[in-house]
């Protein structure tokens, strides 16, 4: 896999008082983008992300009065990565997505469930290999010609959480993930409990016209200063979040602060 990212698109850091705010501002983000895409273009293709800040993000989506504003009949949620835990799993992303949005966004907005796309877990595949490739099955299904061949949709916004070891997604430092073939992959030993995964690859994630990076806490600065500077994906995974257009850095204070030089 080629160490630097491939540098494509506009790259913006926007810094947020706290993590809360950080939250809101990127939910707000998330709608006003999803009403510009649908004023040009149906349907929109979203992906969502597992972590605190990505979810944190959902509750302020759901909460927003803007919700209306959108066709949710348009718009398809995809997910970056799963717990591969079986359904209804309080710990699988999934369910999080939906008890923080989308059971209000199907039972109240149009939001069809058929466009809801979560990724398999043990209680439908065997393997989160096999969750990968029935995963990116129906990925390539939805995709259009505007993916570069990629064989996923055009996803309009690919959401992505950062761990304080510079993960995006399941790819972690020094996984073989990274390297993955294909647009998903099963992931074993997780530093992130659980350790078996299904997450999509950087060819997918790369496909995305626009990735938004939303990170949150003094622990990730490090990592966030070294994914901002280039370092090598390998060693920072989010270094290799690069959109088509633009890229989004979307950080609380605590996070973009500067860290000091590796001592000599
Ligand atoms: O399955 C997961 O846990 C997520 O997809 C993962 O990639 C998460 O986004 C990061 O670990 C950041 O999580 P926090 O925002 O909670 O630090």
């Amino acid at each position: 896999m080629s160490q630097a990212a491939p540098a494509q698109g506009v790259r913006l850091v926007v810094v947020h008082p706290d993590k809360e705010v950080l939250a809101q501002a990127a939910a707000a983000r998330l709608l006003t983008r999803v009403l510009d895409v649908q004023s040009v273009r149906s349907p929109v293709h979203v992906v969502l992300t597992g972590g605190t800040v990505g979810i944190a993000t959902l509750a302020a989506v759901a909460a927003s009065p803007l919700v209306p504003a959108v066709d949710w009949s348009g718009v398809h949620l995809w997910w970056g990565d799963e717990r591969f835990l079986p359904d209804g799993d309080p710990d699988r992303n999934e369910t999080q997505a939906r008890e923080a949005l989308l059971d209000v966004l199907v039972a109240e907005h149009g939001l069809p469930e058929a466009n809801v796309h979560p990724m398999p877990g043990p209680s439908s595949v065997a393997t989160p290999e096999e969750g990968a490739a029935a995963y990116a099955a129906v990925l390539a299904e939805h995709a259009g010609s505007s993916d570069g061949g990629v064989g996923v949709p055009a996803f309009d916004v690919l959401l992505l959480g950062m761990g304080p070891d510079g993960h995006v997604a399941s790819l972690f430092p020094g996984h073989e993930g990274l390297s993955a073939q294909g647009t998903t992959t099963g992931v074993h030993g997780s530093p992130k409990p659980p350790p078996e995964r299904v997450s999509l690859t950087f060819d997918a994630i790369r496909a995305a016209r626009e990735v938004w990076v939303v990170a949150a806490g003094a622990e990730k600065a490090e990592r966030v200063a070294a994914a901002l500077a280039g370092d090598p994906v390998a060693e920072v995974p989010a270094a290799g979040a690069v959109g088509q257009a633009r890229t989004l850095w979307l950080l609380d204070t605590e996070a973009a602060a500067p860290t000091p030089a590796p001592a000599k």
